[in-house]
C-alpha cells in the first residue's frame, strides 16, 4: 500500500524496512562533505557579445563535456522570487497530511503530492515527499492539480516557471552554438518544450546511512535546473557509482545538469550526469527541480555527429518511446536485483563459495 506521508516514520527510532537499500546502493559520502569540483559560473554579462559572453560560454561548454553539471549565479532570476518559492514550498510540506493529500497523485494523476518514488513497482522506496506542477506547455496546464495552499504559492510558481523557462532556453542557446548550430537548434528539437517543476522534501531520517532521498539516476529530459537549500545532499558520480562527490550548496544558485535527451542530441558530447540525493538525521532538506523536456512526440536523434563518430542512437525514436524504454529498463533492473536478493537469502551456503566451486 502507498504511504500517505513520511511524518510519522521520520519520528521513529529505526528506519522502516521499506526504505532500507542494498549495501551497494547506500551512501558512500556524507551529505555535508562538500566538493568543489563542480564549477560555479557567473552569468553576469552573458547577453553582451562584446563583453564576457564567449568566456562564460566556454566555461559552460567545458562543464557539460566534463561532469554534465555546473552551478550558475548572477543568472538574472530575482532573488526575492527564489526565496519566496522556497519559503512557500516549505510551508506546503509543513501542512497537515490531509491538506497535502487533497492533491494526492497516487493512481497516476498528473500533478500534485506523493510520497517517495516516480517509479511504480520499485521495491525500495525513496525517503522523500514531492509536489509536482506540470507547467508547460501553458495550454495543457491543469490548475486543479496545482496546490492552492499556502496562499499565493500558485501565483509565485507561475512566475518562477516562466523565469526558469527563460533561463533554460538561454543555456540551451549556448550549447547549440557550441555544437556549431543556430541558437534555437536545441529548443527547436524539443518542438513545444514541456516543463515540470518537482519540489522534493527530504525529512530528517532516523538512519540516513541505510537509505537515499532519491536513488541514483540520470534525468530523462533535455536540461534540469535545481534550486537547493544550504543543507546539502545532491551527489554525482562519474564512474558508475564507485565514487561520489557532494555538490557544495551555493546561496540562490541553480545547479544545472543535462539529461538523457541533451546527451543524445549532442551525440554524447555533453554528459547526462548520474546523480542521487542523500539524507541526514540533523536537518530536513528542500530542493526544487525544474525539468525541461521535449514534447512527447519530438524526435530523439543527434543534431550533430562529428567526423569519425558513430551515432549514440541506432535510429530516431520519439521522446515518449525513449522515456518508456528508460522506465522499463529501470524496472527490469530492479526486478533482477530483487530476484538475486531472494535467491541469495534462500541459498546462504552458496553465497560464501566462489563461482568455480559452485559451477564445479
Ligand atoms: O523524480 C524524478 C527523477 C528522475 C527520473 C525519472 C525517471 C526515471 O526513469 C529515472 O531513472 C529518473 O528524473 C525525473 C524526471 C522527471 O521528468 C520527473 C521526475 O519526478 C523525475
Ligand atoms: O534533491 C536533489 O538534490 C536531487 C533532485 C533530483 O535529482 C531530481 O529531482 O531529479
Ligand atoms: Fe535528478
Amino acid at each position: 500500500m502507498a504511504l500517505s506521508t513520511l511524518s510519522a516514520l521520520a519520528h521513529e527510532k529505526t528506519l522502516n524496512s521499506k526504505f532500507v537499500r542494498d549495501e551497494d546502493e547506500r551512501p558512500k559520502v556524507a551529505y555535508n562533505q562538500f566538493s568543489d569540483v563542480i564549477p560555479v559560473i557567473s552569468l553576469a554579462g552573458i547577453d553582451d557579445s562584446a563583453g564576457p559572453r564567449s568566456e562564460i560560454c566556454r566555461k559552460i561548454v567545458e562543464a557539460c563535456e566534463d561532469w554534465g553539471i555546473f552551478q550558475v549565479v548572477d543568472h538574472g532570476v530575482d532573488t526575492t522570487l527564489v526565496s519566496e518559492m522556497s519559503r512557500l514550498a516549505r510551508e506546503f510540506f509543513a501542512l497537515p497530511a490531509e491538506e497535502k493529500l487533497r492533491f494526492d497523485m497516487t493512481g497516476g494523476k498528473k500533478g500534485g503530492f506523493i510520497v517517495s518514488s516516480h517509479l511504480q513497482g520499485e521495491v525500495v522506496q525513496d525517503w522523500r515527499e514531492i509536489v509536482t506542477y506540470f507547467s508547460y506547455p501553458i495550454r495543457t496546464r491543469d490548475y486543479s492539480r496545482w496546490p492552492d495552499k499556502p496562499e499565493g504559492w500558485m501565483a509565485v510558481t507561475e512566475v518562477y516557471s516562466e523565469k526558469l523557462m527563460g533561463l533554460a532556453c538561454k543555456l540551451l542557446e549556448v550549447l547549440s552554438e557550441a555544437m556549431g548550430l543556430e541558437k534555437e537548434a536545441l529548443t527547436k528539437a524539443c518542438v513545444d518544450m514541456d516543463q515540470k517543476v518537482v519540489v522534493n522534501y527530504y525529512p530528517k531520517c532516523p538512519q540516513p546511512e541505510l537509505t537515499l532521498g532519491l536513488k541514483r539516476h540520470t534525468d530523462p529530459g533535455t536540461i534540469t535546473l535545481l534550486l537547493q537549500d544550504q543543507v546539502g545532499g545532491l551527489q554525482a558520480t562519474r564512474d558508475g557509482g564507485k565514487t561520489w562527490i557532494t555538490v557544495q550548496p551555493v546561496e540562490a544558485a541553480f545547479v544545472v545538469n543535462l539529461g538523457d535527451h541533451g546527451h543524445y542530441l549532442s551525440n554524447g558530447r555533453f554528459k547526462n550526469a548520474d546523480h542521487q540525493a542523500v539524507v541526514n538525521s540533523n536537518y530536513s532538506r528542500l530542493s526544487i527541480a525544474t525539468f525541461q523536456n521535449p514534447a512527447p512526440d519530438a524526435t530523439v536523434y543527434p543534431l550533430k555527429i562529428r567526423e569519425g563518430e558513430k551515432s549514440v542512437i541506432e535510429e530516431p525514436i520519439t521522446f515518449a518511446e525513449m522515456y518508456k524504454r528508460k522506465m522499463s529498463k529501470d524496472l527490469e533492473l530492479a526486478r533482477i536485483k530483487k530476484l538475486a536478493k531472494l535467491q541469495q537469502d534462500q541459498e546462504p551456503e552458496m553465497k560464501s563459495k566462489g563461482p568455480q566451486e559452485i559451477f564445479a
